[in-house]
């Protein structure tokens, strides 16, 4: 904000500022520009061009100076409001009180919360979350702080303690990895996964990976079940690269979170979605370690083609978090439209009469198999 801070740099480069764009901007443009409370405007005048993309934020640091003050606009009668130490961000990880921030201009940064932001939160642990977008003030010599967080567009989150504990925010889809062969296809698997994506409100994407290991032929009575329900199932193979272009168009420029049992291929199709990765393949995963603390602190990964991936060993395996037994149905696309129609309105769709989801079943309006996934998913909440 207007005449914080004043370092040595701010103070040089005022001068510079005014030196170099005294006289040469119109009064009256500024003072339009201002009006319009716009950082980004005021620059496009003094620039006399717009401007657009990463190579702003750097060049209105250069030009206006970061902590611009009224100084600043001498001899324009104006003052400037703008604070060009903001970069928009996206915070990668959140380690105790720091979090890791890779802004706008290309730069991490390690951040500390703004005091007031804390405050206003009831859990000060997670008020700022891998894949919250945010506004920094930037600092080169010290930390820099998280001064904004945006709203988010998806929590994907857990209930521990009887808090809710948000562990990703905005993730555009989910990556649901089953494979093909070795391990075996194991459809109720991804209803699973498919329950967490409605329940969170995250786009799925079916990946059948290790087609390579099969004949495409039999997958395509579990695809055809998927894809009338209107979910994206691909068929990829990490190994000949089956695929591996569609995924890299779809999750380009999104943040996706990966999950899926393991073994199935997930760090082996990263790797493949870009090589640079390097991530280790065949290891055996953390939670299977004995007695070895599963993490749930979840970490982006920026992709070169832009994007990022959230791959992280306690949620690769997530399911069924905070769903109660009752909450499935409307859960499940096929089975949701029918669960209005029964006798009860508290029909668990298992043991009663008069049940239109029975019904659907028995005459093959919705998938057999489906439906007995429904019921384990049910009884193994039940129990
Ligand atoms: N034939 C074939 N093998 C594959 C394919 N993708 C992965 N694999 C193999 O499957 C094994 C497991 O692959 P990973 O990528 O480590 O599997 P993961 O899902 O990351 O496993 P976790 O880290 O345990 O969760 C490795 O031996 C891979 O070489 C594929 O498309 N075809
Ligand atoms: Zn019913």
């Amino acid at each position: 904000m207007a005449g914080k801070k004043r370092s040595k740099d701010n103070r040089k480069v005022r001068a510079d500022f005014r030196k170099k764009h005294q006289g040469r901007v119109r009064k009256s443009d500024l003072t339009r520009e201002f009006k319009q409370g716009d950082g980004h405007a005021i620059e496009d005048v003094i620039q006399g061009e717009r401007v657009s993309g990463k190579g702003d934020l750097t060049r209105r640091r250069t030009i206006i100076g970061a902590n611009a003050s009224p100084d600043d606009a001498a001899g324009l009668n104006v003052q400037l409001d703008v604070d060009a130490s903001l970069i928009a961000g996206r915070v990668l990880s959140v380690h105790g009180l720091q979090s890791r921030v890779l802004a706008d201009d290309g730069v991490l940064y390690e951040c500390a919360v703004r005091q007031l932001l804390k405050s206003l939160s009831t859990d000060q642990r997670h008020v700022v979350v891998a894949g919250d977008r945010v506004v920094i003030r930037a600092d080169a010599d010290s930390t820099s702080m998280i001064e904004r967080i945006e709203p988010r567009s998806s929590e994907l989150s857990r209930t521990s303690k009887g808090r809710q504990h948000v562990i990703v925010a905005n993730c555009d889809y989910l990556l649901i990895v089953a494979s093909a062969a070795q391990p075996g296809l194991k459809p109720n698997l991804i209803d699973r996964f498919l329950l967490t994506a409605e329940q969170f409100g995250i786009r799925p994407i079916i990946c059948i990976n290790k087609v390579d290991l099969v004949d495409a032929v039999d997958l395509q009575p579990i695809v055809g079940v998927y894809a009338q329900l209107g979910y994206r199932v691909l068929l990829t193979s990490a190994e000949t690269g089956q695929g591996i272009e569609y995924l890299r168009a779809l999750v380009h420029d999104s943040q996706t979170v990966v999950a899926g049992q393991s073994g199935v291929g997930k760090s082996s199709l990263l790797n493949a979605l870009e090589p640079e990765l390097g991530l280790r393949v065949g290891k055996v995963s953390q939670e299977n370690d004995k007695g070895k603390h599963t993490t749930t602190a979840a970490q982006l990964i920026p992709l070169q083609f832009g994007g990022f991936v959230v791959d992280t060993p306690g949620i690769r395996q997530f399911q069924l978090w905070d769903i109660a037994a009752n909450e499935v149905s409307g859960l499940m696309r096929d089975l949701r439209s029918y669960v209005d129609a029964c006798r009860f309105p508290d029909c668990m769709h298992i043991n009663e009469h008069d049940c239109a989801v029975k019904d659907a079943v028995a005459d093959g309006r919705i998938d057999a198999r489906r439906y007995d996934a429904y019921c384990q998913i049910v009884e193994d909440l039940a129990s």
